[in-house]
């Protein structure tokens, strides 16, 4: 297996962000290769073939995958991103039963009126930074899904803990305890309302995930610990505000794609759709995933050991050119022909859902952003003003540099300038 040499890669991985793995496959001419991270020996895996590998269950479990910095900001600590076999899928079913058909109509319905009353506020102002109104936006949303009670006063500041949680995700320094301060503040909220709901002290409706995940039982029958369920919960109101990334790059796309934005008609969902795929297979969000070999095995002759640090890129995945044509151009077409591999594009993950640690979450964004890209293309009238829409590919998660600022004219059949 080729080896980078030298004796410890971290601060390349951050200076490099998005493209460390995908550098080193230019280098070595190979989808697999080893390297040395945080002082630990590790594996690199991209493209298609290589993620086949990496979804294996028998092959790799993700039991002390994620490093402890990660855990005390992104995901918190005991939740299913580190969890494997039974245990694993009794606790995914948790998440993947709140994804019915019902549920997720019921949130694009809620997403559409936050939406509609948001932008009726926006023609006051001179101009919206549209991160910091889509993260309120879809904090409302969140809450609203899951059952966790918000009163509006309190919309803006639990936005911006839910942001800090996933924006600091890569962040050494200050941004890094802003985030650990953020998400135990926030945990030691919802552990509260988890012990109101257990008590019977506040109702809530029996399919929300508030009272579901509070009542839910381990493979042993037994009720989950609060702060359990609490990290929990937060891997459903986090990454449901995160999707903000994704609308701001949606935005930049409808202005740096013009040709492609002329082809989004109001209630065209099929072409809505693959240009939400192009836009999440297009721009960076998560770099890679992790997770540590199983048992002892061989792939193409290379050797695994147990319990080897792996990396699958994410990013490079969605842009192999084993996989994709002109894998740099932005072409929501491609999707036309797309097989549905759930191996080559996996913006939220790989493989399958159920057994598999595929982000519970796939579906709900999908419909999130088709319908916020309906609405910012079909019915806001908005100007984007002279900006930094730079984005980085060292800064994880990247977002265009000015956040998007729209000076928005209207609401109604929207025709935008670009
Ligand atoms: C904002 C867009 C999102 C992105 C880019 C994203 C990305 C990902 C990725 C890369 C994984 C890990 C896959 C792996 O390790 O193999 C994941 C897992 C997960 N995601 Fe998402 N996600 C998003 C939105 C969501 C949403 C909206 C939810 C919930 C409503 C969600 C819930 C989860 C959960 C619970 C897992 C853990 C699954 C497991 O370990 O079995 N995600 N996501």
């Amino acid at each position: 297996m080729p080896k980078e040499e030298g004796l410890d890669h971290s601060l390349k991985l951050l200076s490099e962000g998005y493209q460390f793995i995908m550098n080193r496959r230019h280098m070595f001419h190979s989808n697999i290769f080893e390297t040395t991270l945080l002082a630990e020996k590790a594996i690199c895996l991209t493209g298609k073939e290589a993620a086949e590998i990496f979804y294996d269950n028998e092959k790799f479990k993700r039991k002390g995958a994620a490093p402890k910095r990660l855990q005390k900001t992104l995901f918190g600590e005991g939740g299913v991103q580190a969890m494997d076999g039974e245990a694993h899928h009794h606790r995914k079913a948790m998440f993947m039963s709140l994804m019915t058909k019902k549920s997720l109509k019921e949130i694009t319905v809620l997403t559409r009126k936050a939406w509609k009353n948001a932008a009726l506020t926006w023609e006051r102002e001179d101009e919206i930074v549209l991160y910091i109104e889509a993260k309120k936006i879809l904090t409302q949303v969140a809450c609203e899904w899951t059952g966790v009670p918000l009163s509006e006063d309190k919309v803006e500041k639990f936005a911006v803990q839910l942001g800090d949680m996933y924006e600091s995700a890569a962040a050494i320094g200050l941004k890094h305890w802003k985030g650990r301060r953020s998400r135990s503040s926030v945990e030691s909220w919802l552990e509260d309302l988890v012990e109101e709901v257990r008590e019977e002290k506040l109702e809530v409706p029996i399919d929300k995930a508030l009272y579901q995940f509070s009542m839910h039982r381990d493979l042993n029958g037994e009720l989950l610990d609060k702060e359990i369920v609490a990290v929990e919960l937060l891997n459903l109101l986090r990454p449901i505000v995160a999707i903000s990334v994704y609308v701001c790059f949606s935005a930049l796309a409808v202005h740096q794609y013009p040709e492609e934005a002329a082809k989004l008609h109001k209630g065209e969902t099929a072409s809505l759709q693959r240009f939400v795929q192009e836009v999440r297979r297009f721009y960076p969000f998560f770099p890679f995933t992790a997770a540590r070999v199983k048992e002892d095995f061989t792939w193409n002759s290379y050797k695994f050991e147990k319990d080897t640090l792996t990396l699958l890129d994410l990013y490079g995945t969605n842009h192999h050119p084993e996989d994709w044509e002109n894998p740099d151009r932005f072409e929501p077409d491609r999707f036309k022909t797309w097989d549905k591999s759930p191996f080559d594009f996996i913006p939220q993950g790989g493989g399958e859902y159920d057994i598999g640690h595929r982000c519970a979450g796939e579906w709900l964004t999908v419909d999130i952003m088709n319908v916020s890209l309906d609405f910012l293309v079909n019915d806001l009238e908005y100007d984007i003003p002279e900006q930094d829409l730079s984005f980085s590919m060292s800064q994880i998660p990247s977002l265009p540099e000015s956040k998007m600022v729209m000076r928005v004219k209207g609401t109604g059949t929207a025709t935008h300038s670009h």
